[in-house]
């Protein structure tokens, strides 16, 4: 009989099953862990700070790096709900997605369209005689295409559609549709619903495909907690149209907490394995050395660990942030959801877009066993670089956050700023003056400047440009690098200040010999991101070349200091050999063994000759073919 953990991390590796094999395997595992993940939820209320506990602990430690077929269940399907659906829909519906007697997806992505939303082609028109909706797909590019789990596994999903009643169309409102029987699974009537194939990874989330002929869901089955329809087609407009996008603020949230577990298991693999891999003599005569001495190695990998750091420091300032907001929100206080929306969305680009670098540095600083299946580096890699696309491409969430901006700086004159942009107004009063220091408060300074001028610079371009006769469309779209780029600085200088400042409020409590270490990452982060963007500091601000060489042998120290705590560090993260699942960073660095291992369980291992020497190379070789 196999034990829970036998059968969770057991059986023949994913790797060498097909995509089918695959798909229902992870099914399999799925079922094991999302019963557990049941019997918490027994336990726990389920509103949203506990729901993003429950949804980072379990499905954060993913028990496969291809994802899950319940992902989207758990990741968009529940938490729409709970931010859209009335209290009416929410007692039919919720009560069941949560204990899982129905699996949901969420379909808003089509063939046709990702980012533009108010471009997606899928119809809800309403018919009053039978107050009921008419879902439909009018072309090819209008069929749902990524919905996670909507390949073979939902049997309900949240469909994004234009709504249309009396012959107008309100834009793209919510609908839960039952795309499935529950009890045999069938496609229900008017709905073509399939997989959409093979992924460069997450090969375990079912992505499907959805299109629908004229299919007909009762009028309840509009989320109406914003927005309504009434029996005889009357429209009633939500509060603020833009409270439909709630649901994508907060998976961008969690995305940057996962983005911190997916970089926790790529360099808690670099870094163990830095550590037992031994690679040429520094000096003549001596015993190789354990990789993890070079400097460029530590310039790899101890970078990735501050980063890891800074980035989880983040995510809580962000979910905190987001919380004391979306409180307002409820209370229908909307002054703050624009600054949420940036901040999210500038956050979520960085630390998708860090994770994903970071990442790629731990594998190829892993040579060639970096690049097995078996080191799990790959499929983090492959995880990593999606998550720079879904829930919004990462260069069109910059620009949001550059909008916002834009918008905060023409009004910066006119009375107190947000928290997360007042820095905008320190650094550019009458009478503040700054001289460059090497220092973490002289850094911080730095890039809070460097964002401010360059939001300022994009304004005066946009504005020169529309006076000269260009439309702002136009203007936007020509200067909108050095927009993605004020985003990015802008949110750099956010994320280098809350590490310091939550930092130093943790050191307090910390001992003296873990508060040193602590201290060394947050300078290593904010000097390692100053030398990566020495170009914009040089344009404007006063550092000088001096100043930069003092830095090189600033952030070298910093290396050599941290090199001994490397290992110690990951070790923290404390992530159980079964989540890692990799031959390199095993806990117990039996890395040459663990690789033989694996590759004896290669299907081609199982006898010495393989068929195909019978059938095509040796008749190739004697000549016959
Ligand atoms: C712990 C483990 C679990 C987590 C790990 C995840 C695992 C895998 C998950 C994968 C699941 C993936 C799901 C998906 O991908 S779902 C689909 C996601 N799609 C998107 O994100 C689409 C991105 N596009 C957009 O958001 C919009 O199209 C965009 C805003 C980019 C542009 O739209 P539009 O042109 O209409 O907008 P404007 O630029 O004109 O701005 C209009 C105003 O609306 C405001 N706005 C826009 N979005 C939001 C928002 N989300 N919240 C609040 N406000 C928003 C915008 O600021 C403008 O306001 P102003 O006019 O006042 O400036
Ligand atoms: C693994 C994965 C899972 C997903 N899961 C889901 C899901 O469950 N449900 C769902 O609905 N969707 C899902 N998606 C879809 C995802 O949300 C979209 O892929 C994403 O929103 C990007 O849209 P797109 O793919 O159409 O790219 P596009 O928008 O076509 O982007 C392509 C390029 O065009 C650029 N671009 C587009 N618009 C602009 C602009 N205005 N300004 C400047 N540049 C622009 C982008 O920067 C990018 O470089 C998933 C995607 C992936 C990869």
């Amino acid at each position: 009989m196999l034990t829970k953990r036998e059968e969770l991390f057991g059986g023949t590796p994913d790797e060498y099953l097909s995509h089918k094999e695959k798909y229902e395997n992870s099914t399999r595992k799925a079922v094991i862990l999302f019963s557990l993940l049941r019997k918490i939820q027994e336990e726990n209320n389920t509103d949203l700070t506990n729901y993003r506990n429950l949804l980072s602990g379990v499905l954060g430690a993913s028990i496969s790096q291809d994802g899950s077929p319940f992902g989207l269940h758990y990741i968009m399907f529940m938490p729409v709900f709970m931010s859209q659906a009335d209290e009416e829909q929410q007692e039919r519906w919720l009560h069941r997605a949560l204990n899982c007697s129905i699996i949901g997806s969420y379909a808003q992505t089509e063939l046709g369209h990702g980012t533009f939303i108010r471009g997606l082609e899928t119809t809800a028109t309403y018919d009053p005689s039978t107050q009921e909706f008419v879902l439909h797909s009018p072309t090819l590019t209008s069929y749902k295409w990524w919905p996670g789990g909507l390949g073979n596994t939902a049997n309900y999903c949240i469909v994004i559609a234009q709504l249309y009643s009396k012959g107008e169309c309100h834009g793209i409102h919510s609908f839960i549709v039952q795309v499935r029987d529950e009890d045999t699974h069938m496609p229900l009537p008017g709905i073509k619903v399939g997989e959409i194939g093979v992924k460069m990874g997450l090969n375990a989330v079912n992505n499907g495909f959805i299109g629908f002929e004229n299919v007909r869901i009762p009028r309840t089955n509009m989320l109406m907690k914003h927005a309504k329809i009434l029996e005889d087609g009357t429209y009633v407009k939500s509060k603020n149209s833009k409270l439909i996008y709630g649901a994508m603020v907060f998976v961008r949230v969690v995305i940057v907490f996962d983005s911190v577990n997916y970089l926790a298991k790529a360099i808690t693999v670099a870094t163990r394995y830095s550590a037992v891999r031994r690679q040429s003599q520094l000096k003549e005569g001596e015993p190789e050395r354990q990789i993890l001495d070079y400097v460029t190695q530590q310039d790899k990998i101890l970078t990735a660990i501050a980063g890891c750091f800074a980035m989880k420091m983040n995510a809580r300032m962000l979910w905190d942030t987001f919380n004391v907001i979306n409180d307002q929100l409820h209370k229908g206080n909307m002054e703050r959801l624009g600054e949420l929306h940036a901040l999210a969305c500038c956050l979520k680009a960085i630390s998708t877009s860090d994770s994903s670098l970071f990442t790629a540095r731990c594998r190829v600083s892993c040579g060639g066993h970096g690049y097995m299946v078996s080191s799990t580096l790959p499929a983090t890699s492959a995880l990593t670089t999606a998550s720079c696309t879904y829930e919004g491409d990462n260069t069109v969430l910059l620009l949001q956050t550059a909008r916002f901006l834009l918008k905060t700086w023409r009004q910066i004159d006119t009375g107190p700023l947000t928290p997360t942009v007042e820095y905008l107004k320190t650094v550019s009063a009458p009478g503040f003056s700054y001289k460059w220091e090497n220092s973490i408060e002289g850094i911080i300074r730095g890039f809070q400047i460097v964002s401010m001028k360059k939001i300022s610079s994009c304004l005066n371009l946009m504005t020169a440009k529309v006076m000269s006769g260009m439309s702002q469309a136009d203007a936007w779209n020509t200067i909108s690098i050095q927009l993605v780029s004020a985003g990015e600085s802008h949110c750099r200088a956010i994320v280098i200040s809350t590490f310091h400042e939550d930092m130093s409020k943790a050191m307090r409590s910390m001992s003296a010999s873990l508060a040193e270490v602590m201290g060394q990452l947050v300078e290593l982060y904010a000097v390692y991101w100053t030398l990566e963007r020495l170009g914009d500091l040089l344009e404007y601000t006063s550092i000088s070349g001096a100043d930069v060489v003092k830095l090189r042998s600033w952030y070298e120290e910093l290396l050599r200091k941290i090199r001994p705590n490397a290992v110690g560090l990951v070790d923290a993260f404390d992530i159980i050999d079964e989540l890692l699942q990799s031959t390199l960073g095993a806990y117990d660095g039996r890395v040459y063994e663990r690789l033989m291992e694996e590759a004896l369980k290669s299907p081609l291992n199982a006898e010495p000759v393989n068929q195909s020497f019978h059938k095509y190379l040796k008749p190739f070789m004697q000549g016959k073919l």
